[in-house]
């Protein structure tokens, strides 16, 4: 059902507006010579004013939009613009919003809906997962999906496969220990549950069928793969959480998605590689067992979170080998690298840098698909702290959660970028449940080098947009922007890409030049996700500004000192001359005739 509504472009059905999340529409009524002339044809308050991720979904001319936590839904009639039904969160009675509020790492964010089988899925800052009738907006079920109690939250967009709808949590910076769920969508109840470490049962993981990338090629992980990673039993409290966004090949029966940070920050307490943090998973969706794996960022020193969407192309390459390959998966991770795998069997491809001020590790080794440290920007504590300086990417990646866009036309990637670095102090932490289990403290501030050359130029732009050729690896053009681009992009047959900006500019550009056609200032800073659909015959592009996120943690909570809101309050601290917050959909389209 999703599959059939994705292929209609007057919908806009999944996060990433199909199952291979490709952020692609097939519609061309805008085109890069009348985008130029795009109007606001209608806007809708939210009423909130936290950070607003996510974009609308538009499902038989429905329009869908979703608040950050305590979560509002609202169904709004394309015809009238006016609300259908609203959705208010209501607390469970062992909960305290207010905990859960504190517990969630970088803004009270939600990423969006989902819908299938007449409903729409909303994973709730508290943790619990529940089914709205999409007529009614009325509650058909509710589930516990994690313990909020132990830090445990959700963020995510969850995606509806077939009969099952598949969910993750956060909490890597409160010692959790991720999985990943598939819960019946009748009913609520658990169809799979899959931890990112531990035991090779609980992990998914069969030792001779699963495959990793090891010797320039793939081979079966054996048994404890993960647990022999780990001293002690470090791995209870692992994190490994899988906060960002699951996509689907129908064809192979495979759900996609990554896993993120092993806890704590401070890596001396966790000697290891600490499998399966900063994974690439492919598990079969029926039963969540794991075809392959495999893992980006051994042992992480620097919170490179590998949970960045996995992107499914179907396009041609040969590897380096001269072998052929066209089922593709292609994921940009915080680590600053590119990858591209093959989908099927989980063959390393391409690892790239996608913004060259990248310098903790000098290259990924094709062969043992390994990071190459650079000792230097290496973080350690040892005895007293140690504080690494000027190592980039900053922790929030040089992309973090902004999901990007693929045009088939021009075969090209669209990465909202960040272009940041950081000093990282990290500092012995003890583990209590529910309370912060950070260990690092953090600065971040602009890379102040060129992106695409890695020559220093005194730069100040904290963002990039970068389009990046994924088959060799190569970034084609990139733009600077004055902050990080944290919304995501959208790329339309009519060769023009969407994205929005932290200041609130909804940005075109020229899919094949990357020169800017038209912008449009929204009332708040852009985290969310550009979308675009049709209705009686008329192409609209939607996308929820409202500031926050962990770029814009400083104004969404009023945080003030440098290195709050997990560091990255000081290097954002000016985007309070452009832009102040408020959720508000912004609807544009051609004017008529
Ligand atoms: O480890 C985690 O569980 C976790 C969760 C989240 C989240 O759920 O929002 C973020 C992060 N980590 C994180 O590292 C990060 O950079 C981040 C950015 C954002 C955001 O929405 O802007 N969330 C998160």
């Amino acid at each position: 059902e999703v599959d059939n509504l994705s292929k209609d472009p007057s919908n806009w059905a999944t996060w990433g507006g199909n199952y291979a999340g490709t952020r692609y529409s097939t519609l061309d009524q805008i085109n890069t010579h009348n985008v130029k002339n795009l109007q606001v044809a209608w806007t809708f308050s939210t009423g909130v004013l936290r950070g607003h991720e996510g974009g609308p979904l538009t499902v038989n001319g429905v329009v869908f939009v979703h608040t950050p936590y305590p979560h509002k839904v609202y169904a709004l009639d394309q015809s009238t613009q006016s609300v259908i039904w609203e959705y208010a969160y209501t607390p469970d009675k062992d909960i305290d919003p207010n905990q859960v509020i504190s517990v969630m790492c970088c803004d009270v964010v939600n990423r969006g809906l989902a819908y299938g089988d007449g409903k729409i899925f909303l994973a709730q800052g508290d943790a619990t997962l529940v089914a709205l009738d999409a007529k009614t907006g009325k509650l058909a079920w509710k589930i516990k999906n994690a313990d909020p109690k132990v830090g445990a939250t959700s963020t995510n967009a969850p995606l509806v496969v077939k009969d099952k709808v598949i969910t993750g949590m956060a909490g890597g910076e409160f010692g959790v220990r991720g999985f990943l769920a598939a819960y019946n969508i009748k009913d609520g109840s658990l169809a799979w549950k899959k931890y990112s470490m531990g035991p090779d049962a609980e992990v998914g993981l069969n030792p001779e069928k699963t495959t990793t990338w090891v010797d320039g090629k793939t081979a079966p992980v054996g048994k404890d793969s993960s647990l022999s990673t780990w001293k002690g039993d470090q791995w209870k409290i692992g994190g490994g959480s899988t906060w960002g966004w699951y996509s689907y090949d129908p064809a192979l029966n495979l759900v996609y998605y990554g896993s993120g940070n092993p806890s704590t920050w401070n890596p001396v307490q966790r000697p290891g590689d600490n499998k399966w943090s900063m994974s690439i998973w492919a598990r079969d969706a029926d039963t969540g067992e794991a075809k392959w794996v495999y893992q980006m960022t051994p042992h992480d020193e620097w919170d490179y979170d590998g949970i960045n969407e996995m992107v499914l192309l179907d396009l041609p390459m040969k590897d380096r080998n001269g072998k052929d390959h066209d089922k593709l998966l292609v994921h940009f991770d915080r680590n600053g690298f590119g990858y591209t795998l093959d989908r099927v069997t989980g063959e390393l491809l391409v690892a790239e840098k996608f913004d060259k001020a990248v310098n903790w590790a000098s290259h990924v080794d094709y062969k043992t698909g390994r990071p190459q440290v650079v000792k230097e920007y290496s973080t350690h504590q040892n005895g007293t702290d140690v504080n690494t300086k000027g190592v980039c990417p900053a922790a929030l990646g040089s992309k973090d959660q902004q999901p990007i866009a693929f045009s088939p036309r021009t075969k090209l990637v669209y990465i909202p970028g960040n272009h940041v670095c950081m000093n990282y102090e990290p500092f012995e932490v003890e583990y209590t449940a529910g309370q912060p289990y950070v260990g690092a403290t953090l600065t971040m501030f602009p890379a102040g080098v060129d992106a695409v050359t890695g020559i220093k130029n005194g730069s100040t732009n904290l963002g990039v947009f970068t389009a990046w050729d994924p088959t060799t690896g190569k970034i084609v053009w990139s733009k600077d922007e004055p902050f990080s681009v944290w919304s995501g992009a959208v790329a339309t047959a009519g060769d023009v890409v969407f994205y929005g900006t932290l200041e609130g500019y909804v940005k075109a550009v020229d899919a094949r030049s990357g020169n800017e056609l038209y912008r449009f200032k929204t009332p708040s800073g852009i985290i969310g996700n550009v979308n675009t659909w049709s209705y009686k015959g008329k192409q609209y592009v939607g996308v929820l500004s409202g500031l926050g996120g962990w770029a814009g943690i400083g104004m969404a909570a009023g945080l003030d000192g440098e290195s709050e809101g997990l560091g990255a309050v000081g290097a954002y601290k000016s985007l309070a001359n452009f832009t102040k917050l408020g959720g508000v959909l912004t609807v544009f389209s051609l004017p008529n005739n």
